[in-house]
């Protein structure tokens, strides 16, 4: 193919799969999509004259089916990218001495709000750069952070974009496990489609503002940050760079911060701070000449799924694991990813030899999120069948639940009987950290280990049986061992693996009182659900586990080691004049002590907070007292704060009174 063949394939192929993607079924993922503009943009920077008429890189969007055409005041447009420190510098250069905010390039959805005269006229979608779609309604009645009015007359333009937080998006896709979403960006797209706000209720979207239009006459700030604040939008978290070097030192915090956030990021963008200058730089065919959008590393890729193997867990549930050709995704090379259950595999209509998107997105286990072209299937894919029997021991499954999950009940199953070995000896739990998992399976094997209580009878002289343990191994395996007798009650709940018992309820048990494992075992189900945030389900499991477990309990105390409730597991001694007395309060952010500028990590200062009085969770909601601020607080959850009327406190004020206190 010669290079002007090459080039009108290449265009061709941008023109398909952006009607594809606008009209919510992308059929490539972004970076691949990506990609292949990357190579038609270089093909024509080499060869222009060349270049197609028209030219799909000088357009924005595509002509997606508009319901209610609106056109725009001014068109809504891409951005030029940039992957280089160079880049940013040559940005830079072109406005010596302007001020620059770096935010997060946030991957969602643009809308125009237009206020006219302070009251909330029309939301308005990108559409092709020229013309949107009318979704004032469903703006009004699904978006979070459009206030209804501003303080502001004449004519008032915001723009931003509408985000599915990740949080929402995990919610919904838990309940509707049969009508999964894809992935959040394409959620927003697909919930300002919708007909009736009623029929995606659950979908709500965040709007974070980043553009500010006013008529001549209205007197807003110049800086586009102090604007949106002072009209009450959440902003995009901007920070002012005075040089390209604060900024790619900002960028790359942003990137660094990627998992942190509720909400998907694919860059940073970089644009002039002040509102005059920005718009005197002017546009380019589709770009505006005074901001930059610098890219990161894709969080979602397509790669062939190669096999499913059914995998046997510490509880005897049965999943399925996808296995992939290697794929770079989310930063790493992903081989494995989890397919959740039969009925997921269904709902997607996922087989094996199919191209199917990957995600790895924040701290989740990289999964696949579904198949985006079935035309891609050549006939030779396989449909996934489900075991009828384990895999490890051969004895018949059981179906549970809506999503059909497939367990094994059978106690001595050895897959089982390892991966509860392989849980007691984590992190989390027992923690001995010089006996891994391949040795543990090794010496299950052998007949060495069964059951938690085996590690505490191992000698050195029978682990020097085996081949590859040398007398320096043996002793630190021994040794770390040994040092594991101290686990105490909440750990060795987690480690024993009991269903339906999370960290979380470990923790509130030993804070509730419970002095021993084995007091937990006798406590019945009617004084465990006494205990904040222990459901009957949770409480029945305990209670069942824990009293088949008792034989084991006895042999674990036998072997010396420590079931009780240990200091640092109990609540802190409060005193009554503690400043924090009696709030609950929720701490986000970098968090460092002020008298040294050091960082401290968070549960550090929590359990400060906590010695001071207070009660800490997770996540702001109406029973929240305080929302104490480190550095770099993400919008989202300053947004919540004010919707539910919770108080907002710098951690400089919450450091003064633990200092005054005597507690930090
Ligand atoms: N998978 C596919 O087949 C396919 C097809 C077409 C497009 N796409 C994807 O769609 C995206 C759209 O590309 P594009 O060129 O239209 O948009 P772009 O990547 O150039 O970005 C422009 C958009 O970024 C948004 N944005 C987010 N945060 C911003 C901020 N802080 N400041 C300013 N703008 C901000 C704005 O909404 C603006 O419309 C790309 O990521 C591309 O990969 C995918
Ligand atoms: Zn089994």
């Amino acid at each position: 193919m010669d290079v002007r063949e090459r080039i009108q394939a290449l265009a061709d192929q941008v023109v398909a799969l952006r009607d594809a993607y606008y009209r919510g079924s992308p059929s490539v993922a972004d970076a691949e999509y990506d990609a292949i503009e990357d190579e038609l943009r270089s093909l024509i920077a080499a060869n222009p004259e060349l270049a197609p008429d028209p030219n799909p890189l000088e357009q924005v969007g595509a002509p997606a089916v508009l319901h209610a055409p609106v056109r725009h005041s001014r068109p809504m447009l891409s951005l030029e990218k940039a992957t280089k420190a160079e880049q940013v510098a040559a940005f830079f250069d072109r406005f010596p001495g302007q001020p620059v905010v770096v935010m997060p390039k946030l991957d969602g959805l643009s809308l125009a709000i237009v206020f006219e005269d302070g009251r909330l006229a029309r939301a308005i979608t990108r559409g092709d750069g020229t013309t949107g779609d009318d979704v004032t309604e469903l703006v009004r009645a699904l978006v979070d952070g459009v206030p209804a009015r501003v303080d502001a007359p004449g004519r008032v333009e915001v723009r931003g974009e509408a985000m599915m937080l990740r949080s929402t998006f995990a919610a919904y896709n838990a309940a509707h496990a049969d009508k999964p979403l894809i992935n959040p960006r394409n959620a927003a797209a697909g919930t300002l489609r919708a007909k009736d706000p009623a029929t995606v209720a659950e979908r709500r979207l965040l709007f974070l503002a980043f553009e500010l239009s006013t008529d001549a006459e209205t007197d807003t700030a110049d800086d586009l940050e102090t604007g949106l604040v002072a009209l009450g939008f959440t902003v995009a978290d901007m920070r002012h760079c005075a040089d390209a070097e604060a900024a790619i030192a900002v960028i790359a915090e942003i990137e660094s911060r990627r998992n942190d956030l509720d909400y998907d990021l694919d860059g940073a963008v970089l644009r002039l701070a002040d509102r005059g200058a920005y718009a005197a730089a002017g546009t380019r065919s589709n770009s505006p000449r005074g901001a930059l959008a610098y890219k990161f590393a894709a969080e979602e890729k397509t790669t062939v799924l190669s096999d499913v193997v059914w995998d046997v867990g510490k509880t005897g549930k049965i999943a399925p694991v996808a296995w992939l050709e290697p794929v770079f995704v989310g930063g790493t090379t992903v081989t494995r990813a989890t397919l959740a259950n039969q009925e997921v595999i269904r709902a997607k209509g996922i087989r094996i030899g199919d191209t199917v998107l990957v995600r790895r997105a924040g701290d989740v286990i990289p999964f696949v999120a579904g198949v985006l072209d079935e035309s891609k299937r050549t006939g030779d894919e396989r449909e996934i069948v489900p075991p009828v029997t384990c895999p490890s021991c051969g004895q018949a499954l059981v179906e549970q639940g809506n999503s059909r999950e497939l367990f094994c009940t059978n106690v001595s199953c050895p897959a089982q009987t390892v991966r509860r070995l392989i849980h007691w000896a984590s992190r989390a739990a027992a923690d001995i950290e010089a006996v891994g998992g391949v040795w543990i399976e090794r010496l299950a094997e052998a007949g060495l280990l069964e059951r938690p209580s085996d590690f505490y009878r191992l000698t050195a002289e029978q682990l020097l049986e085996f081949d590859r343990i040398g007398e320096v191994s043996a002793a630190r395996m021994i040794e770390s061992i040994e040092a594991s007798r101290t686990v105490g009650l909440r750990r060795a709940l987690i480690g024993l693996a009991i269903p339906m018992a999370s960290e979380g309820t470990a923790a509130r048990l030993c804070r509730a009182g419970f002095g021993s494992l084995e007091e937990v075992a006798e406590a019945g189900e009617e004084r465990l659900v006494a205990v904040e945030d222990i459901g009957p389900k949770v409480a029945a499991s305990i209670t069942e586990h824990l009293g088949r477990l008792r034989p084991e309990l006895a042999r674990l105390r036998e072997a010396g080691v420590s079931l009780d409730v240990l200091e640092e597991d109990l609540p802190p001694v409060v005193s009554s004049d503690a400043p924090l007395a009696g709030k609950t309060v929720v701490i986000t952010g970098g968090i460092s002590d002020p008298r040294s500028g050091e960082k401290i990590p968070r549960p550090t200062f929590q359990r400060m907070c906590e010695k001071a009085g207070a009660t800490a969770s997770g996540s702001v909601s109406g029973s929240t007292d305080m929302l104490i601020t480190g550095t770099d607080v993400g919008a989202a959850k300053l947004t919540k704060a004010e919707k539910h009327g919770v108080e907002v406190v710098d951690q400089g004020v919450v450091w003064q009174m633990l200092i005054a206190a005597g507690l930090a």
